[in-house]
């Protein structure tokens, strides 16, 4: 495991952190935007009431395209639908041209789950299970009220 990377999912997993117990009933999620030659270039959480998503704040903040090389450290599975109607997570990485994608914990909600599936369908690499075990904590509430 390199450093950097697991530097970034700690600052993702810090974020939603921050947000945690802010955002009703979705989760907190976390993410940062970290450029190939180790810049980071945005972040994001999910914001209060759970909404927008911590992927649509970090890529809405960065103004631009994304430069080639990009990596995603996300502390859950990108959405793979929203039930608002707006373009998913996983979309919106797959269309900023993110190179590569980091996940802590898998979504387990129907909307959530998926969000995988349609990243590695277009062609991106992505990592799961990324320092799980740190990150766990933020979904047991979420995921117990699934049940
Ligand atoms: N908050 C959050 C996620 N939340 C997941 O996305 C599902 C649909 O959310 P919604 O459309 O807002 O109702 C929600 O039930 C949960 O599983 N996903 C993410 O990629 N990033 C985020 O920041």
């Amino acid at each position: 495991m390199r450093q950097q990377d697991q530097d970034a999912m700690r600052r993702a997993i810090e974020l939603a952190r921050a947000q945690h117990g802010r955002t009703g009933e979705n989760p907190s999620v976390g993410c940062v935007l970290i450029s190939a030659d180790g810049r980071r270039l945005s972040e994001g959480a999910t914001g209060d009431g759970g909404r927008p998503h911590a992927e649509q704040l970090a890529l809405t903040l960065f103004e631009g395209k994304l430069p080639p090389g990009t990596t995603a450290y996300v502390t859950l599975e990108p959405c793979r639908e929203r039930s608002t109607g707006e373009a998913s997570c996983s979309h919106r990485l797959i269309e900023a041209g993110v190179a590569k994608v980091f996940v802590a914990v898998m979504d387990r909600h129907p909307k959530g789950a998926g969000g995988k599936a349609a990243i590695e369908a277009a062609g991106i690499e992505i990592e799961t299970g990324f320092l799980e075990e740190e990150a766990a904590f933020l979904y047991e509430d979420f995921f117990a009220s699934l049940d």
